[in-house]
């Protein structure tokens, strides 16, 4: 089921999400709900709260190669547990920020932690564009979006951007 992904700016994702205790049928279901929305938006990567849910749950499928099968990840209540020194520079969008784009600085590889579909404890490296999309997607789950990392002033203008589309998108309906 697509689920609609909210628009920023959005007090859901401002707040921190909650902790998932057990991989239920329901965070299956919503993990299937969420995959589907992210091929349909198209993007690599989706979090919980872009659809409302208030929970730890993340979806990725970051290669790049239109070619590829769709490989998409399933990370429950992921965490960073060791990143590079060294740092990479990436122009990010953000489903929630709809064709704004801008360059963040992030750590160029990380070692995540997080919980699958089984419920088995997974640890895995990433690095390049892979990196940065879990480190996005994990900031999601803390109410972090890429805006928060730019000057105040670019900042500003992408919020007042995106306040102009949804008062557009209030009257288009
Ligand atoms: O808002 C999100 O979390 C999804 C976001 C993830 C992301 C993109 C780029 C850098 C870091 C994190 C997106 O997927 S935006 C759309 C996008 O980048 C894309 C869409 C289709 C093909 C390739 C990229
Ligand atoms: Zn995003």
């Amino acid at each position: 089921t697509l689920r609609p992904i909210l628009i920023h700016p959005d007090p859901r994702l401002k707040k921190v999400a909650d902790p998932i205790a057990e991989v239920s049928a329901d965070i299956r279901k919503q993990a299937d709900d969420m995959i589907e929305t992210m091929y349909d938006a198209p993007g690599i990567g989706l979090a919980a709260p872009q659809v409302g849910i208030l929970n730890r749950l993340i979806v990725m499928d970051a290669q790049r190669d239109p070619e590829a099968k769709p490989n998409p990840m399933v990370l429950i209540n992921p965490e960073v547990i060791w990143e590079s020194e060294e740092k990479n520079v990436y122009e990010e969008g953000c489903l929630s920020i709809p064709d704004q784009f801008a360059e963040v600085e992030r750590p160029k590889m990380v070692r995540v932690r997080w919980l699958d579909v089984d419920g088995k404890t997974v640890e895995e490296e990433f690095d390049e564009l892979w990196a940065t999309c879990v480190q996005h997607e994990i900031d999601h789950l803390n109410g972090t979006l890429f805006i928060d990392y730019l000057k105040p002033l670019k900042r500003q203008m992408i919020t007042r951007k995106m306040q102009k589309l949804k008062r557009e998108m209030a009257r288009g309906k």
